[in-house]
């Protein structure tokens, strides 16, 4: 198995995270421009690569955010397990402002993103059942429970496209369909991660109620950005703990994620395009590289 290295995607309010020997380093891509330079460091000897999902400074919107090039440049720079780090609304009670949520299925409603590595002259097609590691799950858990962070496990992330939040209506229905929380941005990231053979792990991290709660009120920008205050201390404790604590060895993920790509390429070998097979070659080395 090879050596961890943990990627840390962070959402809105977490632009940087503190490590030892850390330095931005800027890592081109051929799926184009990613979202910001990566943040590469240690913690507790631990190597760790850090991304702002939206750019420091917030410059990408959930639909500009360019997801194949940030997957390509974690692949890269050798990470094995992603931490998506992401601000979300909540549909249920308890799943209150503040409250971590460990995520294990996605909804995902979004509909203006490139969602896939693979395309004509390489067609693939993963498993995306269990779009989340629960071995990674199980080390973050870990990490928040130290922490003693309050956490939920398990829970339902609709993705929608945004930038809008969601009308009263739309908040309705995404409750009656089960769904445990709403955001704009894991989608198509957990599918590019799959893809890249890296393990994915989403902390949601509760800032509102949404829409549909009857003594909540509407959500609003302004009393989300007074919880993710608070929300990122926590998130920063949270990474400290895992990477701290994090396996030298990548743990081999219990859903397949390491492996994905192992049938999944359905183009025959004489009928793939060179110029795509390129782009590929971070992504998908491991199998287009194997002797046929
Ligand atoms: C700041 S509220 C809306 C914004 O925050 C979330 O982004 P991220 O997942 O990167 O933390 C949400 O998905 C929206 O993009
Ligand atoms: N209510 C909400 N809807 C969509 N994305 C969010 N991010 C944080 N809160 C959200």
């Amino acid at each position: 198995m090879a050596k961890s290295v943990l990627g840390i995607i962070g959402g809105s309010g977490v632009y940087d995270i503190e490590m030892d020997n850390a330095r931005w380093e800027t890592i081109a891509s051929p799926w184009g421009e990613p979202s910001d330079q990566v943040r590469r460091g240690e913690i507790g000897g631990l190597p760790v690569v850090f991304l702002p999902r939206h750019g420091r400074g917030h410059r990408f919107s959930p639909t500009t955010i360019n997801y194949r090039a940030n997957i390509d440049i974690l692949k890269r720079t050798g990470v094995t397990d992603v931490v998506s780090l992401s601000a979300c609304g909540s549909f249920r009670e308890e799943f209150e402002p503040g409250r971590f949520v460990l995520i294990d299925q996605f909804i995902d409603r979004t509909f203006a993103r490139e969602k896939s590595f693979f395309g004509t002259g390489c067609v693939a097609h993963v498993s995306l059942a269990y779009p989340i590691s629960p071995t990674l799950q199980d080390l973050a858990e870990a990490a928040l429970k130290v922490e003693d962070i309050p956490y939920a496990r398990g829970g339902t992330y609709l993705v929608m496209e945004g930038p809008q939040f969601s009308t009263l209506a739309e908040s309705h229905l995404y409750r009656s369909w089960g769904c445990s929380v709403i955001g704009m941005t894991n989608m198509p990231e957990a599918k590019l991660a799959r893809e890249a053979e890296l393990s994915y792990c989403t902390v949601a991290m509760v800032t509102d109620y949404d829409s549909w709660h009857p003594h909540h009120g509407e959500v609003d920008i302004t009393s989300i950005i007074k919880v993710l205050k608070g929300n990122s201390e926590n998130a920063r404790k949270f990474v400290t703990r895992l990477a701290r604590d994090f396996p030298r060895e990548h743990p081999r993920c219990r859903v397949g994620s390491d492996t994905a790509l192992d049938f999944a390429i359905m183009t025959q070998p004489d009928q793939r395009d060179p110029a795509l097979l390129k782009k590929l070659d971070a992504v998908a080395g491991r199998v287009l590289n194997r002797p046929q």
